[in-house]
């Protein structure tokens, strides 16, 4: 796990790299800020290695500046640095290269033979195109160690995607606040241990840049607190719709629903038998069959709806789900509730959360392609609701263009049901007061730590069990 992941308190804006430029440019002070940033990779490349011959190899902008920075820093601390540069440096970068006086290597393999550490300070936040000819030939050949100065060179920070070609780090340092790059995959990977570093650049720059993206965690939300006046009906009631062919599924949402804090958890079931199964299963879930589908929508106190989970993609749920959405209700839609509605995002308007994998979002919204960040905002804008796209870094966003990353996930979780628990407690969140984005991001955040405190080789029914002790975590760190 990286450094940044177990510090709760890294600030959870994220810039992109035009708002970082702009962040730089309100600052003003471009050769401190430079100074600043040279000096803090050099300082945390020398509290996790021993001294070692570095070669920096140094782009023509800011990132190569930084490294020069930290070359002068590291041979002022008595190491063995070479700076390789590939094109005369520009603006501050300029500035920092003339006070660099060791040794100057072409900007080729060759010069790596003697190198026991590459510092990667050739493209950050400017990376315009693929990395490709003599970068990509050199980059290629390194065989040591790398440490990166702000994003591997080729990760496009923007969205962690990799334009041309880009090499693992073992170490990536970057300044005042993460970009989208840096969680999203598979840059988050790619940046091996991450360091977030403070390098004075005033925070009351995010005022007048108004950051919309986010880093998800308990900062961005808050969970519901039942009190003394609280009693079961005022948690809020999910009713949760099961098929008979997958009933697991529903049952799955349930339990999660019930441990995210729900008062009351109705699974609406379309046989006897399969709520007699469930009532068995789940004592303390209500169970209703027969002619559901009325009953629910006269029923006011029945507000929020989880429907997908086991449920086939045909025209019984279409059916169902348009006639609780043109009740008002408030909907969380996963799996055949979505697929149901394939090429026709439009017709969920007025549904709270949607929660798509991958495969999902693509039959309602066409292909995620590179920019998971971009897809999610232009789905939610065009459904009308929030858009949790799930994965390894799920993306969440809401229509008014908030989004946030998700990266507390760990890879176990991906096993069959996890999904439905999280719908589960995505409904139970909503149906307690929080607001859809809230809600959505506060579920992905529980799954992720419930799934790490099942640990690996963890199975969908192990997260309910886990939820309690992940609210008693975040109670802790706010
Ligand atoms: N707040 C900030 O924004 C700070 C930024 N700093 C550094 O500044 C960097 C951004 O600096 P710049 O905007 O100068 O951008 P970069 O230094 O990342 O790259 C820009 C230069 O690389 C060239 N280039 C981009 N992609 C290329 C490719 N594929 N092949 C060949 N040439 C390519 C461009 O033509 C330009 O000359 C950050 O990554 C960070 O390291 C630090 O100096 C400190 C403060
Ligand atoms: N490689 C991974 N690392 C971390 N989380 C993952 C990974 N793959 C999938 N997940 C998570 O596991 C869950 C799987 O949900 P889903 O695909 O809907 O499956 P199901 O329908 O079987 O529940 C989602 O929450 C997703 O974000
Ligand atoms: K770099």
């Amino acid at each position: 796990m990286s450094a940044m992941t177990r510090r709760a308190a890294t600030p959870s804006e994220l810039l992109s790299p035009t708002e970082m430029a702009e962040a730089d440019r309100l600052a003003g002070n471009g050769p401190a800020l430079m100074e600043a940033a040279g000096a803090a990779v050099a300082r945390a490349i020398r509290s996790r290695f021993r001294p070692l011959p570095v070669l920096v190899l140094a782009g023509p902008g800011h990132n190569g500046g930084d490294g020069y920075v930290a070359a002068r820093h590291l041979e002022r601390a008595g190491w063995d640095v070479a700076v390789a540069p590939l094109a005369p440096p520009n603006g501050d970068a300029a500035g920092a290269a003339a006070h660099w006086r060791g040794p100057i290597r072409p900007f080729a393999p060759a010069s790596l033979a003697r190198a026991g550490l590459v510092v990667d300070a050739v493209f950050g936040a400017g990376l315009s195109r693929p990395v490709d000819g003599q970068v990509a030939e050199t980059l290629c050949a390194i065989r040591t160690p790398i440490v990166a100065v702000d994003v591997p060179s080729g990760v496009d920070g923007a969205t962690g995607a990799v334009r041309g070609l880009a090499r693992q780090a073992a170490l990536t340092v970057t300044f005042f606040r993460l970009k989208p790059g840096h969680l999203l995959l598979p840059g988050r990977d790619l940046c091996g241990e991450t360091v977030l570093a403070e390098i004075g650049l005033p925070e009351a720059v995010l005022d007048r840049i108004g950051p919309r993206s986010f880093r998800n965690g308990p900062g961005l939300w808050r969970l519901p607190q039942p009190d003394t006046a609280t009693h079961k009906h005022s948690r809020g009631h999910v009713t949760m719709l099961s098929s008979d062919a997958l009933s697991g599924a529903a049952l799955l949402a349930a339990r999660g629903a019930r441990r995210a804090g729900a008062g009351l958890v109705t699974l609406a079931c379309e046989s006897e038998n399969a709520a007699r199964a469930h009532r068995m299963a789940e004592p303390g879930a209500l169970t209703l069959t027969g002619d559901w589908p009325e009953a629910l929508l006269e029923d006011g106190r029945r507000e929020v709806f989880c429907a997908g989970p086991g449920l086939p993609p045909d025209a019984t749920t279409r059916g169902t789900v348009a006639a609780l959405l043109a009740a008002g209700k408030r909907l969380v839609l996963d799996a055949g509730a979505l697929t149901a509605f394939a090429g026709h995002p439009d017709r969920l308007h007025g549904a709270a959360i949607l929660t798509p994998h991958m495969a999902e979002f693509a039959r309602l919204f066409g292909e995620v392609g590179k920019d998971r960040l971009e897809a999610a905002r232009r789905a939610a804008a065009q459904s009308g609701a929030v858009i949790l796209l799930k994965g390894s870094d799920t993306v969440i966003a809401a229509p008014d263009g908030r989004a946030a990353i998700n990266d507390n996930a760990p890879a176990w979780l991906a096993t069959g049901g996890t999904g439905d628990v999280l719908a589960g407690i995505a409904a139970a969140l909503l149906a307690q007061g929080m607001p859809p984005f809230e809600a959505a991001c506060a579920a992905a955040w529980l799954q992720g730590e419930a799934a790490q405190r099942a640990g690996p080789g963890m199975i969908a029914e192990d997260l309910p069990p886990q939820i309690h002790a992940t609210f008693l975590h975040v109670a802790a760190l706010i």
